[in-house]
């Protein structure tokens, strides 16, 4: 069976635990993401313990954000790992990501647009007032006017940003519930379904699955109710 495009955010507490859940996920959804928490912790010796005996594809969440130099120098550091994405802010600009793209040339630099976690009040509070659409909608935009070949938005917004930019750029979607699921801190959110049906190709599923009782089974559950949708 094809692998769901679900990317699992393996945000673990230690490397023992995010290498069991990727063994239990991998032959369910196509892709396992390191973030922040596990990435300082453990460095690059995280990438091969989830890639593990599967070789499945590894999304670097570090979310880089920083002057172009500084990006480039980042980027050109962990593209020797082989991530098959990495992510920058959009917030840090055009030069900034093209900055990253030229430093990675065989890893998709995601843009972050605006945190899943935001409201638009927060929005407001840094300085983008107005709906999220406009500024997801703009920073969307700008990133792959840039070079950035994908997009992470939330679900709430993928639909217009695949009118802002087309089929070629892949949108990838936290921020993603089950329905019934606890929404945590995420803000902007939708199911996996809806996410899908408005137009996402990765979606990024974290606690809804690592917190579960058997991170395997509900992964191969939410797989599987994709398939029945699709
Ligand atoms: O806007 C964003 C960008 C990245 N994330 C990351 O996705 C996962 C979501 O985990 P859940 O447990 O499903 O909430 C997490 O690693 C974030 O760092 C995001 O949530 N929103």
């Amino acid at each position: 069976m094809t692998p769901a495009p679900i990317a699992v955010a393996l945000d673990a507490p230690d490397l023992e635990t995010a290498a069991r859940w990727a063994a239990v996920v991998t032959p369910h959804v196509s892709t396992v993401k390191v973030g922040l928490e596990l990435y300082l912790r453990y460095g690059p010796d995280v990438i091969a313990s989830v890639r593990g005996a599967s070789g499945v594809q590894v999304f670097l969440d570090l979310k880089l954000h920083d002057i172009p130099n500084t990006v480039a120098g980042a980027a050109r550091a962990v593209a020797r790992l082989r991530p098959a994405i990495l992510t920058v802010h959009a917030a840090g600009g055009s030069a900034m990501i093209r900055a990253a793209v030229e430093a990675a040339p065989h890893t998709k630099i995601a843009a972050v647009t605006i945190l899943t976690s935001l409201t638009e009040a927060d929005l407001g509070e840094i300085g983008l007032a107005g709906p999220a659409d406009d500024a997801v909608r703009r920073l969307a935009a700008l990133s792959v006017e840039a070079g950035a070949t994908a997009l992470v938005c939330s679900p709430n917004e993928v639909s217009a940003v695949r009118a802002e930019v087309g089929k070629e750029i892949t949108l990838i979607t936290p921020g993603v519930r089950p329905t019934g699921a606890a929404t945590q801190d995420q803000v902007r959110v939708a199911t996996p379904e809806q996410a899908l049906a408005d137009g996402a190709d990765l979606l990024v599923i974290g606690r809804p699955i690592t917190g579960s009782p058997d991170p395997g089974a509900t992964a191969a559950a939410i797989a599987a109710s994709l398939r029945r949708a699709g």
